[in-house]
């Protein structure tokens, strides 16, 4: 599995712990960054993430800012994005079961680190179900 990363000042204590994360998981990252705490704009650590998951160069991206708000909103620009943003890990189990979310967007300021680790676990082990869903997730992209 390949996942690439990306995250504004809001996120980046988050980011670290999820790369540590991935890293015992033995999951290749893409980390686009930031790695910093000074004040950044998080589209620019976003399209990069979005774009990778778009053009299929990684299988999952995870986006991490303070309410989630912004990067979500970014990556949904793109047609074959599905970023879900969640707070909770039950509601991550149903953006992969109903919607499958190719992205996890976390608000970073919203939830503990042990919830976000949790829902990106969640994330990961959490297949989408088709069926009745499948139509319902190809009509999301408009042309
Ligand atoms: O887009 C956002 C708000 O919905 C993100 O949460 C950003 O992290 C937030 O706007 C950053 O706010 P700051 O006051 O510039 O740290």
């Amino acid at each position: 599995m390949h996942i690439a990363i990306g995250n504004d000042h809001a996120g980046t204590d988050y980011k670290f712990a999820v790369l540590e994360l991935l890293k015992e998981k033995g999951i290749e990252v893409t980390n686009y960054g930031t790695d910093s705490n000074d004040s950044v704009d998080y589209p620019d650590f976003v399209h990069p993430v979005a774009a990778d998951v778009e053009n299929k160069k990684v299988d999952f991206g995870i986006l991490i800012c303070g309410s989630g708000n912004g990067v979500s909103m970014t990556a949904n620009k793109y047609q074959k994005v599905r970023a879900a943003l969640c707070w909770t890990k039950e509601i991550v189990s149903l953006a992969r079961q109903h919607n499958n979310a190719n992205i996890l967007s976390i608000p970073a300021r919203f939830v503990s680190l042990p919830q976000a680790l949790e829902m990106v676990k969640t994330f990961l082990d959490t297949d989408f179900e088709g069926g009745r869903h499948q139509n319902r997730v190809e009509k999301i992209a408009c042309n």
